[in-house]
């Protein structure tokens, strides 16, 4: 079996790394010949996870054709808004029964479509032949080869577990689960969560505001998870609560730090510029997941006030006055 990682940012390359780590051949694809000249030579990615050793075997290239003639699997790890186009331009090398496992997490702000059935719709193959892999998977630290579990989600559940053994070291430990919907949605929704917690943290909140936001984050999650169709299970695992935790906790996370740059009172213009390139995914899902709950007429409090605040000229404190200001109610509710 021959995997290909179609992008060589942060999440690609550390995925990437796990692959070859499983004893899976693996290439992976950067868009810059230089980047993919330089992993190829010193084993290394330095403007993406700098200071780690990549595996001698991982290949690299610049060339679609080259990457994808011949390759089983398509791990998709390009930002979840440039999905489309990007595998437009891969689908003429693509073989028809490659299996596809998306890592971007996110939603299609033109079409509200969650990443699996953007690449369903593009390439024309069936679901049962699009894996999502979600999970609690800070890309340094999986990197590190710092101990992490994941998950695999297919329809197809021989798929899956097929995945799961090319995926498996020592360190990264991926569990199956054939709840496609509820990975997407955990994954997208908690972007826009931490950019939350980060805002909170940068006007200099503590624990108790963290973890209420991450609670009343899951809450949300859940509601709109469950009005699309996701089982609750999966949001109360990995790729729901296991993600939101890791992702708004850790100061590794860009959706966090962008939002605590907003919190100390950056603009929106500076801290874009401030990430230097590396995408956060939740400033633009915000957009489409509020629209997906306009659309499934679920209540989301926190994602309303980060849309406005990253997007209709409302201030971080303005936004804490009125997800407070509003009226209470009791905590478990439909
Ligand atoms: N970084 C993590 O810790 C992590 C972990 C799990 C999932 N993810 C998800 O994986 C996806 C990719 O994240 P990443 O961390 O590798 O991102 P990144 O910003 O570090 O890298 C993105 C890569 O995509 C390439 N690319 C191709 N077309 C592009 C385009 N049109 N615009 C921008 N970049 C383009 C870039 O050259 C780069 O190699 C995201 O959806 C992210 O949410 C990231
Ligand atoms: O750095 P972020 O905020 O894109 O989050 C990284 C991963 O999704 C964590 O699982």
């Amino acid at each position: 079996m021959r995997a290909v990682v179609m992008g060589a940012g942060s999440w690609g390359t550390a995925t990437a790394k796990v692959l070859v780590d499983a004893g899976t051949d693996t290439t992976i694809w950067a868009r810059r010949p230089e980047l993919a000249d330089r992993i190829n030579s010193d084993h290394t990615n330095v403007d993406y996870l700098p200071g780690i050793t990549l595996p001698d075997q991982l290949v690299a290239t610049s060339s679609i054709p080259d990457a994808l003639t011949g390759a089983d699997v398509v791990v998709c790890a390009v930002p979840s808004q440039s999905l489309r186009a990007n595998l437009t331009d891969w689908l003429p090398h693509v073989t028809p029964e490659t299996t596809y496992v998306s890592l971007a997490k996110g939603v299609e702000t033109s079409t509200l479509l969650r990443m699996s059935e953007v690449i369903a719709e593009v390439s024309g193959v069936p679901a049962g032949q699009v894996a999502v892999l979600s999970g609690p998977n800070l890309a340094r630290e999986v990197a590190e080869g710092q101990p992490a579990a994941t998950v695999i989600a297919c329809t197809d559940d021989g798929r899956a577990r097929e995945l799961q053994h090319s995926f498996n070291t020592g360190y990264f430990r991926p569990y199956t689960n054939t709840d496609v919907v509820g990975c997407e949605i955990g994954g997208a929704v908690k972007n826009v969560i931490a950019l939350a917690c980060g805002m909170a943290s940068g006007v200099g909140f503590g624990q108790n505001t963290l973890a209420t936001i991450i609670t009343r984050g899951l809450a949300e999650t859940i509601r709109l998870g469950v009005a699309v169709g996701a089982q609750i299970e999966t949001l109360a695992g990995l790729a729901g609560i296991g993600d939101l935790v890791a992702t708004c906790s850790s100061p590794l996370s860009r959706n966090r730090t962008f939002g605590a740059r907003l919190g100390e009172g950056l603009s929106l213009t500076e801290a874009q510029e401030a990430t230097h390139g590396q995408v956060a995914e939740g400033v633009k899902s915000c957009t489409s997941v509020r629209a997906l709950a306009d659309k499934f007429d679920v209540e989301m409090p926190l994602t309303d006030a980060v849309h406005q605040v990253c997007h209709g000229g409302l201030s971080v404190a303005d936004a804490i006055s009125s997800l407070l200001g509003r009226s209470t109610k009791p905590e478990i509710y439909e």
